[in-house]
């Protein structure tokens, strides 16, 4: 399903004529299997969410090729990567990333508008979702009336709504307590397993790490394969 080879991507930061370059991504070689939960672990600043940002098409890598469902994605125009997000990707983030003046229902709701779907259809979906993560009766509140946890719901339900085949999650637990973690975890074994759905999640946390069918760590800029993961 994802196949990525031989990605470089570098950052220059300082001054014009005395940039300093810093290789964030270095040789990335993996591949993600439909159906999968893979999980990325390592230190703050090894690469992690850099890698994730490439894969979404947010950053365009200096080099290597990204194919998702066999289309090769690396050097797409923003425009292009646009699109294909939309279809193919749902996206979970440690903050949420709610609008918070949107109640649990728009926020959901979202991407089929910017995909044109008509409001009836929306609603029909948007609640279906909403009952799978066990938010229905919360359809009309707002962000800041929900907990951390519920508030993560929603945006799970946001990223699944498109019913894309994969979801990139960049510390998915790392706003939570332990308890509710646990919920979020749980949230995403259900829908890997009923919806068949392929998770991709960066972490620095060792029991989210635990869930996935495959770990992988970073170490500067560097992914060892399953053969080398050591915690
Ligand atoms: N936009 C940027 N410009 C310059 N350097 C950047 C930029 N974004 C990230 N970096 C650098 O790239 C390296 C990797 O950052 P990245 O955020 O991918 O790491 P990470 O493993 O996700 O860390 P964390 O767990 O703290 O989020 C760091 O040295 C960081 O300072």
């Amino acid at each position: 399903m994802i196949q990525v080879q031989s990605l470089n991507h570098t950052f220059k930061i300082g001054k014009k004529g005395k940039e300093k370059k810093i290789e964030v991504l270095k040789d990335i070689d993996f591949e993600i299997q439909q159906g999968e939960i893979v999980s990325i672990v390592g230190k703050s600043g090894s690469g992690k969410s850099t890698l994730l940002q490439v894969i979404a098409g947010f950053m365009k890598p200096d080099s290597g090729s990204i194919k998702v469902n066999n289309t090769e994605i690396a050097q797409f125009n923003e425009k292009q990567s646009a699109a294909f997000r939309l279809s193919h990707f749902g996206f979970i983030f440690q903050n949420f990333q709610l609008l918070p003046n949107q109640n649990v229902f728009e926020n959901v709701e979202l991407p089929l508008k910017i995909k044109g779907v008509q409001a009836p259809i929306r609603k029909i979906m948007a609640d279906k979702i909403l009952s799978k993560v066990g938010l229905l009766e919360f359809a009309d509140h707002y962000p800041n009336e929900l907990s951390g946890g519920q508030q993560q719901r929603v945006s799970i339900a946001r990223a699944m709504i498109t019913n894309p085949p994969i979801i990139l999650a960049d510390e998915p637990t790392g706003s939570l307590d332990s308890q509710t973690e646990k919920e979020i975890l749980e949230l995403i074994l259900k829908l890997n397993q009923t919806e068949n759905i392929t998770f991709m999640i960066i972490t620095h946390d060792e029991e989210v790490a635990q869930i996935a069918h495959r770990k992988l760590r970073m170490h500067d800029g560097q992914l060892l394969g399953e053969k080398n993961y050591v915690i």
